[in-house]
């Protein structure tokens, strides 16, 4: 695979990996169409279980990407590592300590051409991320310009909206949108129809759909030729 594959990257569907899919319906997500997996979770994600959905996901050709959320977990064989970066979080383990932690263990054997950084901004307080992370509430200001810094100060390729499990608000994703120049904006949480895919796709780079995948199989699928119809970024 190209490395830079990705910057053209739409659509992407998160698997839980300490959530149960059958293999029907793995199928149905691998070959749906979406540019790409991602394993991830906030909480309870072990190696056996990310190992197990490594495997089943390679039997396809779909990008696999981990996004590391311990560092127990990393196993090589991914596409890609996605280092989430949790900007909005008052604890400072979630923004670098843990990553420096791991670079001081591990750093002789990161391959860091596959590792890609994601500045996290966190908006959903009730979701487990947010309090799993100690993350802070913020206005449309502060959004914005935790993005900016992302982008023009650490220089990050993602910049990730997460609204973790209810759906965003589609004029703040829009001014972020506006505010970056080369930074990739990623949208995740709460898409469950074609719509709501349509209107985050229209104001994003990449959309991140998960939990309908567990709710609503063929809701979900539907969400990939909603994101691939829309040409503007
Ligand atoms: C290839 C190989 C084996 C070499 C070793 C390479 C290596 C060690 C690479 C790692 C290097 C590195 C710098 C790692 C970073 C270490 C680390 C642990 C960083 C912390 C990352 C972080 C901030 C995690 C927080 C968790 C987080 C923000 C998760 C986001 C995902 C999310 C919101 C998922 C949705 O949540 P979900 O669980 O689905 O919630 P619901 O159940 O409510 O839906
Ligand atoms: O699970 P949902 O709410 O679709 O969110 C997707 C993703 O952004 C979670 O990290
Ligand atoms: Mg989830």
């Amino acid at each position: 695979m190209v490395i830079e594959d990705y910057q053209q990257w739409r659509h992407v569907f998160k698997l839980d990996p300490n959530k149960d899919i059958s293999d029907e319906n793995l199928e149905a997500i691998c070959e749906s169409g979406t540019d790409a997996i991602i394993v991830g979770g906030t909480d309870d994600v072990t190696l056996d279980d990310v190992l197990n959905m490594l495997a089943r996901i390679r039997r396809y050709t779909v990008p696999c990407i981990l996004e590391v959320s311990n560092i127990e977990s990393v196993t090589p064989g991914f596409d890609f590592y996605f280092i989430p970066m949790v900007l909005n979080s008052e604890d400072r383990k979630w923004i670098v300590g843990l990553h420096q932690e791991a670079v001081k263990t591990y750093g002789a054997f990161i391959e860091w051409e596959e590792l890609l950084t994601e500045g996290y901004i966190i908006l959903n307080p009730d979701s487990k991320a947010y309090q799993y992370t100690n993350s802070i509430n913020l206005d449309e200001e502060d959004v914005v310009a935790y993005a900016q810094t992302a982008e023009k100060l650490m220089r990050l390729p993602f910049v990730y909206l997460e609204y973790s499990g209810t759906y965003g608000d589609p004029d703040l994703v829009q001014n972020v949108h506006d505010a970056l120049d080369d930074a990739i904006l990623i949208y995740g949480g709460g898409i469950k129809t074609k719509e709501q895919a349509t209107e985050m796709a229209e104001r994003s780079d990449i959309v991140v759909v998960g939990n309908v995948i567990y709710e609503d199989i063929k809701a979900a699928l539907r969400t990939v030729h909603a994101v691939k119809k829309v040409n503007s970024k």
